[in-house]
């Protein structure tokens, strides 16, 4: 488990401090859902699968899971916690992750 407790929607005051560096690497707020999403691009099907894989090892560790979608060398990534019913310091950890993997891969 990634923490012992149970995980809150973020407040505004933590959202306007976490949410513009990941605004600033492609991640954007989803419209009539409190949730984040970014679409990412790989030169291959390999490359793709390879981050998913990477993102899925540590998705089942943090016990924190991606909804996604993948076509070819694409990946659409919507992240929130299902928990809470939206945004938490989860998928802010997630996302951090997921943009550590895809730089490695990139
Ligand atoms: C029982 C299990 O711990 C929970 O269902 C976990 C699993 N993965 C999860 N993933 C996401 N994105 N949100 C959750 O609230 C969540 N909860």
């Amino acid at each position: 488990m990634q923490d012992a407790g149970k995980a809150h929607r973020l407040s505004t005051e933590e959202r306007e401090q976490l949410l513009p560096n990941l605004r600033a690497v492609g991640w954007n707020e989803v419209e009539g859902r409190d949730a984040i999403f970014k679409e990412f691009h790989f030169k291959d099907f390999n490359r793709a699968f390879g981050f998913m894989t990477r993102v899925a090892l540590q998705a089942e560790k943090l016990d924190h899971h991606p909804e996604w979608f993948n076509v070819y060398n694409k990946v659409h990534i919507t992240l929130s916690t299902h928990d809470c019913g939206g945004l938490s310091e989860r998928d802010i950890n997630l996302a951090s992750f997921i943009e550590q993997v895809a730089a490695s891969l990139s």
